[in-house]
């Protein structure tokens, strides 16, 4: 097997000493400094020779270069430029490693366009439609990128990464927990989720307040196929949940105030037997799957 770096605290604050800078915590970061943790991450995401991965959080290059190791290709991306300088020297020797210095996201909703076109231009030059995300995520963006890859046209086969505790309990939970929202809906909707490891701050540099998890997410391409339309689905999911603790039938009138009248709302209830004092949250994902779908397809006669 080959020899990589280990990154230790006294390697890490040599190094920045060197360079002169400081982690910077508004960008998540905290490095992972228990390589058997770092292995079990790469291990967990099932790197093969015909998969591009994704990798949002270059970091030092630690992680990257395990993955590079077992890739095809690695699309690394990182937006703090020192520690993108840092990582290229790392990264000089592998040629299956394309880094990004720039933000993954372009807002809240979108990752950055020229990102997803550089992963197509590889998964095309390595001739594969296996995609997969694999990274120790910058927690202040970890849930715009889990959410929003599946909501991209590169679907991918996974996401293994390295989240909050508490993230990884909402996107697992189960109807009628506190944790259960619209994100555990829309990743459960379509995937098949498993807390790997729970993790404590102490195997992080600096240290974070909170414990984290290392998740595997793994997509179930027939269950996302069954879903006739994705973004519609997206939407539904996001507004029943908005007030999450009001009725289902006051939810559903304000979702489509001003495109079905009262009336209408309570005869697609009717329709699905939907008790209208009960709340999203008591909600399975497949009975929400199924009541969006009623709606959906009201919508879609109203408009015929
Ligand atoms: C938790 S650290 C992970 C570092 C390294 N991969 C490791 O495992 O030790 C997260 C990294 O993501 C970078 N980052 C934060 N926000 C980002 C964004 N929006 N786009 C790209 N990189 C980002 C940070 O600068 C930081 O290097």
């Amino acid at each position: 097997m080959a020899e990589f770096r280990n990154q230790t605290i006294s390697y890490l604050t040599s190094k920045f000493r060197e360079i002169g800078i400081r982690p910077v915590s508004k960008h998540g970061q905290n490095f992972l400094i228990d390589m058997n943790l770092l292995d079990l991450l790469v291990r967990s995401a099932n790197i093969q020779k015909d998969d591009v991965i994704l990798e949002i959080g270059t970091g030092t290059g630690t992680l990257s270069t395990r993955m590079a190791a077992q890739a095809g290709h690695l699309v690394t991306v990182e937006i703090d430029p020192h520690m993108a300088t840092f990582a290229g020297e790392e990264l000089d020797d592998f040629e299956n490693v394309t880094l990004l210095n720039y933000d993954a996201l372009r807002n809240k909703n979108n990752f950055r366009p020229e990102m997803i076109e550089t992963i197509k231009e590889k998964m095309a030059e390595i001739e594969t439609d296996h995609f997969k995300l694999a990274a120790n995520l910058p927690y202040n963006v970890a849930t715009p990128i889990i959410s929003n890859l599946l909501r991209t046209d590169i679907t991918p086969k996974s996401m293994t990464v390295t989240i909050q505790k508490e993230l990884a309990e909402r996107i697992v939970a189960s109807p009628g927990t506190k944790d259960y929202s619209a994100l555990s809906v829309w990743i459960q909707s379509q995937c098949r989720c498993e807390l790997v490891r729970i993790m404590p701050p102490g195997v992080f540099w600096p240290a974070p307040k909170v414990h984290s998890a290392i998740l595997q997410i793994e997509v179930e391409p027939e269950r996302r196929a069954a879903i006739p339309d994705l973004e519609y689905f997206h939407e539904f999911n996001r507004s029943l949940f908005f007030h999450r603790r009001k009725f289902l039938r006051s939810v559903l009138q304000s979702t489509y105030k001003g495109k079905l009248d009262k009336a209408e709302v309570d005869q697609v209830m009717e329709q699905g037997g939907l008790n209208p004092s009960a709340r999203a949250e008591n909600f399975t994902v497949d009975e929400i799957l199924a009541m969006c779908e009623l709606f959906r397809q009201r919508m879609q006669e109203k408009q015929d």
